[in-house]
């Protein structure tokens, strides 16, 4: 094992937004991604060292390894890379964490510790990736039991160097927060935007509160779909509690009772108001 060598596994918007976070703290990055095109402009940038044509022949020479595809893409991906890579530390970026740390704990991979930085953008792909995307997140990690120590304080340290603010969370805990705070949001984002049906009017005059609301709206479908999947159940019960709350709003608003309805919109401003202004 090479203690500055980085493996990427996924050179898209997260994948090479930490190529170039860790390139710039003097790693050496290789990387595999079944786009060549996007691994050819990291090298011609001085980003990626090496491309890698086959996981199945990874060599265990990497400190790091970041696996960053899609959710239902990882769990492969970790199988092939841990048959490979024993010394250095296998960590993930996905959104849901559940599925891939049982996969870890069922496959006894105790070198795989999972991760997901709480920073993106609703842009796909490499050419929009950029070195300063985590510096000043937050950056979940889900450790198991089956992790050593020493492990989690090298990946931790890592993650600190690149400016991210790491947070130690259990793997179904970050699936509950993730589901609240990201992922119904983003299933509702995409619903507003769906009632436009492409109705050449409403698409012509969405303003400011409707981009505001929807830009997220704009992010890989692929991602949020197996996302969506991932973490279905929590998903599934959220789906419910907020149709609940919109039907009392709606009951409040057939009977055009004000004080209800008021509460609905100051409950929810100065929740808001709260979170933004906590924001460095
Ligand atoms: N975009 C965000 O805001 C954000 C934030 C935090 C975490 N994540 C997580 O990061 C991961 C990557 O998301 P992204 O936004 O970088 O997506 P992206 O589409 O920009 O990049 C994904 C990359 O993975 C490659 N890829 C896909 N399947 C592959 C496979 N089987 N083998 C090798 N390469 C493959 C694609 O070619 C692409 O270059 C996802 O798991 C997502 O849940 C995304
Ligand atoms: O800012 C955005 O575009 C995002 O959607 C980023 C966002 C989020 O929901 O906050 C998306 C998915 C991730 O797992 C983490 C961050």
């Amino acid at each position: 094992m090479v203690r500055n060598k980085i493996l990427i596994v996924g050179l898209g918007l997260i994948g090479g937004s930490l190529a170039k976070a860790f390139k710039k703290c003097g790693y050496e990055i290789h990387a595999y991604d079944i786009d060549k095109s996007a691994i050819e402009k990291a090298i011609c940038e001085g980003v990626v060292k090496e491309r890698i044509d086959d996981l199945n022949e990874t060599e265990d020479e990497y400190a790091f390894s970041f696996i960053c595809v899609p959710v239902l893409e990882s769990i492969p991906i970790l199988g092939k890379l841990s048959s490979k890579i024993k010394n250095g530390i296998i960590t993930d970026v996905g959104s849901t964490k559940t599925h891939i740390c049982k996969y870890s704990i069922e496959h006894k991979i105790a070198n795989f510790i999972g991760g997901h930085p709480m920073a993106g953008t609703e842009k796909i792909g490499y050419k929009y990736s950029f070195d300063e995307l985590f510096n000043g997140a937050y950056y979940f990690i889900t450790p198991t039991e089956m992790n050593r120590k020493e492990d989690i304080e090298k990946l931790k340290n890592l993650l600190q160097s690149i400016g991210c603010k790491v947070e130690e969370v259990d793997y179904v805990l970050h699936d509950k927060i993730t589901a609240v705070i990201s992922h119904l949001p983003h299933v509702v984002s995409a619903g507003l935007v769906n009632m436009l049906n492409s109705n050449e009017i409403y698409c012509k005059f969405a303003g400011g509160g409707f981009k505001d609301i929807t830009r997220i709206s704009s992010s890989s479908p692929k991602m949020w779909a197996d996302i969506s999947i991932s973490n279905k159940n929590m998903l599934l019960e959220l789906i419910d509690a907020y149709i609940e709350l919109l039907k009392n709003f709606k009951t409040s608003l057939k009977s055009e009772n004000y004080n209800e309805i008021f509460n609905y919109f100051e409950k929810a401003k100065i929740i808001r108001d709260t979170i933004v202004s906590d924001e460095k």
